[in-house]
């Protein structure tokens, strides 16, 4: 060989040495095994090489690089497969977040994808917690109180309240419960200094201590209240009874005058008759003129002195009458004032036991009085009458990440949206929760899938906005038409049924007899 040529040969082992320990040192940090042994061969290699030592240290990485490309292998199945699961995860959270659950699809389907080398899992990685870091921000700031146009919901619930809300469904059943109680007595006493503050707590988040104190208090207030309309109502009946009592002594001293008056009279008409008789007599008895005169004379004074007597006791009679009758009649006045206000108390009593707090809708009592009403019409005369049950599609999830106040208001705004789109001889009222349901009487089939569908629509279209964030809010229908055989409560079952195929079949439907493809 050349010395040249041997001079090219050193040159290129050197190289090659040089890029074998930089290679190595590059992959420092795999296993502690491996990294030992590249120490080894850097050793081996640097320096004067001695490449026997070195071949017998790359035979050991071989083994050693051979039995980790296999732990890898699995490190990366695992791990691709654990970054799939937490995508399809944030991918049920942010289901209404267009843009965020745009970007979770791509990153699903690059998962999906033969992963090249470890580098790529940590893109992979990268991209999955920057999206997940984007959708907790988002709910960090859906937490934050701010106004919106649709609502002004205050809604800063505190977290820990926020999340004893989420883990525990008895704090949700009391919280709903307790937010009814306070919209009906919000309506008689509004402004409550007690009953305000509980409200914006609710609204603000509560935790379990607070939220027990707080429904002792509406307790409370609620004896109170029926103590006193109890008490109320007694006093109304004791002045009753009081009025009725002086009436009825009116009443039997009118009698009583009467009767001492008509005796009056008839001793007075039994004077004149016989003062007449005694100017009879004097008539057929008297033998002169002379006498005649003398006789009618004294008989006829008499007479008119009966008569006068007669008059005045006439008139006194007939004024004390009047006096009485007056006191009655000013009696009874005051006592029809008085039922007057307790029956309009009595109607708004009625009212309310029908009325839905919340939403101002009547409520399932008034349903079923309704109900029976136009089930006996349908039965008599065999009037055309449907029932349609409504439910706002994942409600839960307005509640969830705006707060109870915004979930109170869409049922709200729900709810009048609702009753303006029926006609005046329809009826709706709210089931409990956020269902409702309807009576649509003297109507076809076909015309009622037709009106639902159409409410459907507008309600999806409507513009909601829950802090500065846009949301769609729909609802899911059943309907159907009395048959011969129906009960009011087949009916429902079937309208339910009907429903809850419309959420089976992806929600915001309707679902009616007619939807034989459903
Ligand atoms: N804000 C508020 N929430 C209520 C009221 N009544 C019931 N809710 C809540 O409504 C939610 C109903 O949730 P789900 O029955 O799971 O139904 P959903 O989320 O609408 O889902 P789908 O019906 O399956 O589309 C529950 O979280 C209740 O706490 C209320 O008066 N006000």
């Amino acid at each position: 060989m050349e010395a040249k040529q041997l001079q090219t040969l050193k040159q290129n082992n050197a190289l090659l040495c040089q890029f074998i320990v930089k290679l190595s040192a590059f992959y420092e940090g795999f296993s502690d095994k491996i990294d030992t042994e590249l120490k080894v061969l850097r050793g081996h290699l640097s320096g004067t090489p001695n490449f026997s030592l070195a071949a017998v240290s790359i035979e050991k990485l071989n083994k050693l690089l051979q039995h980790q490309e296999i732990t890898l292998r699995k490190y990366s199945v695992d791990t691709v497969s654990s970054l799939e699961d937490a995508m399809k995860q944030l991918q049920k959270i942010v289901f209404e977040d267009t843009e965020l659950k745009g970007l979770t699809t791509q990153e699903l389907i690059k998962l999906n994808q033969p992963v090249d080398d470890i580098f790529s899992i940590y893109k992979l990685y990268s991209k999955a917690i920057a999206l997940h870091r984007i959708a907790l921000n988002k709910e960090m700031v859906g937490l934050e109180p701010s106004e919106t146009t649709e609502t002004k919901s205050t809604n800063n619930e505190s977290t820990s309240a926020r999340s004893i809300k989420d883990d525990n469904p008895h704090y949700r059943s009391i919280l709903v419960e307790l937010n009814h109680l306070i919209a009906s007595y919000a309506q008689k006493k509004p402004n409550d200094q007690q009953l305000n503050d509980i409200k914006q707590r609710l609204d603000e988040g509560m935790d379990e201590d607070q939220l027990l104190k707080s429904c002792v208090v509406i307790l409370r207030m609620i004896v109170q209240d029926a103590m006193s309309e109890a008490s109320l109502t007694g006093k109304v009946i004791q002045s009753l009874h009081r009025s009725l009592g002086e009436v009825s002594s009116d009443v039997s001293n009118t009698i009583q005058g009467s009767q001492a008056q008509f005796q009056q009279r008839q001793a007075g008409n039994e004077q004149l008759k016989r003062d007449i008789i005694h100017i009879e007599e004097a008539v057929s008895e008297s033998s002169s003129l002379e006498a005649l005169k003398e006789q009618t004379q004294f008989r006829v004074e008499k007479l008119v002195t009966t008569l006068s007597e007669q008059q005045s006791n006439d008139q006194q009679g007939q004024e004390a009458l009047m006096a009485l009758l007056s006191s009655m009649q000013s009696r009874i006045d005051t006592l029809q004032q008085q039922t007057s206000v307790y029956k309009k108390k009595l109607a708004e009593q009625a009212m309310q036991s029908r009325t839905d707090p919340l939403t101002r809708l009547p409520n399932r009592q008034a349903y079923n009085e309704r109900l029976e009403a136009a089930f006996t019409k349908f039965k008599e005369n065999g009037d055309l009458l449907a029932v349609a049950v409504v439910d706002i599609d994942h409600f839960k999830s307005i509640n969830d990440r705006f707060g109870h106040a915004a979930g109170d208001k869409t049922l709200q705004v729900v709810s009048k949206f609702l009753k303006q789109s029926l006609s005046e001889n329809d009826f709706i009222a709210r089931w409990g929760g956020e269902e409702f349901v309807m009576l649509l009487p003297q109507a076809q089939m076909a015309d009622i899938d037709k009106k639902l569908n159409e409410v459907r629509t507008k309600l999806a279209a409507m513009p909601f906005k829950f802090k500065q964030e846009k949301v769609k809010i729909t609802a899911s229908f059943g309907a159907t038409c009395f048959n011969d055989n129906d009960t009011t409560e087949t009916v429902f079952e079937r309208a339910d049924e009907y429903l809850y195929r419309a959420k089976r079949n992806g929600r915001n439907l309707v679902v009616t007899d007619l939807s034989t493809d459903l």
